[in-house]
């Protein structure tokens, strides 16, 4: 039997979702580097952030106001962002979907998560070296 996974409806779920994702996040041999070595987050910070950013896109809060682009930008100067590096940042966002969630909310996360994706990718592949 199909079990039965909660949509992305509440900052409880939104906040769920986040810490499953990033347990893959910074489980992961291409992508963990460069949260921990090259940015060296503070993940009491950082966590919070992306739970608030969700929470804006998913749910209309409004806590989240700061420059995403930018932020990525200045990573990207660090240690370039490559394709492959966004395909499996993308990857792992859908794979904990597939896990824990589903519904409306959940199909609109992956389809946000895709477009943003797509976007910073091209962004940063036109900075120059
Ligand atoms: C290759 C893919 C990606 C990698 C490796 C990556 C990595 C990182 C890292 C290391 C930070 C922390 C930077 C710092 O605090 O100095 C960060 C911040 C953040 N990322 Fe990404 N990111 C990726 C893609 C994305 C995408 C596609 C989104 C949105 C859909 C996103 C949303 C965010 C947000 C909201 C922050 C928090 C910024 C803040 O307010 O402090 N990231 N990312």
């Amino acid at each position: 039997m199909m079990q039965h996974r909660p949509d992305l409806d509440s900052r409880a779920r939104v906040e769920q979702f986040v810490d499953a994702f990033y347990g893959h996040v910074l489980n992961d041999t291409r992508l963990a580097p460069l949260f921990l070595d090259v940015a060296a987050i503070d993940l009491q910070v950082h966590l919070p952030h992306i739970k608030d950013y969700w929470s804006k896109l998913l749910l209309g809060e409004r806590a989240y106001q700061r420059h995403t682009m930018n932020i990525h930008r200045h990573l990207h100067g660090k240690q370039r962002l490559t394709g492959a590096d966004f395909a499996q940042w993308l990857a792992l966002f859908n794979a904990t979907l597939d896990q824990h969630f589903s519904g409306e909310n959940t199909e609109k996360a992956r389809r946000i998560a895709a477009t943003i994706a797509a976007n910073m990718r091209d962004r940063l592949a036109e900075m120059p070296e």
